[in-house]
């Protein structure tokens, strides 16, 4: 299964680019992993970039207001959409105001890494280690500990 993440924006913040170039070389070795990063704009552009980028895709909005799940439930999410045949999964990550109503009714899951509201190179940085601490526990390797 392929995991796409699509972002409003260019990274400007050097220490979350560096964070999240880290875990995705890591990753190399656990499948196909793709940080897009599209245009930013307005809530409305950005949403419609975001479902045109995610066509075909299984989308997850990320949103602060989203469901919460430990890492294990993660873990079963990820299996289960395995198991299911799904072969793309789009995590979504969108502009300053977040992401309209349109995209939060045609995505799959919306999920909260936290209840907190983060800069959403935080949000990306947070996503991405958490995929890999998923890829690692899935294979038994000691990184999740
Ligand atoms: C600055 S936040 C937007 C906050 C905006 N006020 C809202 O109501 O959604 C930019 C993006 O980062 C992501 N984000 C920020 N905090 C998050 C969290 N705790 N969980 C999941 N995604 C988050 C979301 O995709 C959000 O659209």
């Amino acid at each position: 299964m392929k995991h796409l993440i699509i972002a409003a924006g260019k990274p400007s913040l050097s220490y979350a680019k560096d964070g999240v170039a880290e875990y995705l070389k890591r990753l190399r070795r656990y499948g196909n992993f793709e940080i897009k990063h599209i245009k930013d704009g307005s809530s409305e552009d950005v949403s419609a970039r975001l479902l045109a980028a995610s066509e075909g895709c299984l989308r997850v909005a990320m949103d602060e207001r989203g469901e919460s799940l430990t890492t294990g439930e993660l873990v079963t999410r990820v299996n289960k959409w395995e198991m299911r045949g799904t072969k793309r999964v789009a995590y979504l990550i969108g502009a300053s105001d977040g992401h309209t109503q349109a995209l939060r009714d045609r995505a799959d899951m919306i999920w909260g890494l936290s209840s907190l509201t983060m800069m959403h190179e935080l949000a990306l940085l947070v996503l991405v280690e958490q995929i890999y601490r998923v890829h690692t526990i899935k294979r038994g390797e000691p990184y999740h500990r």
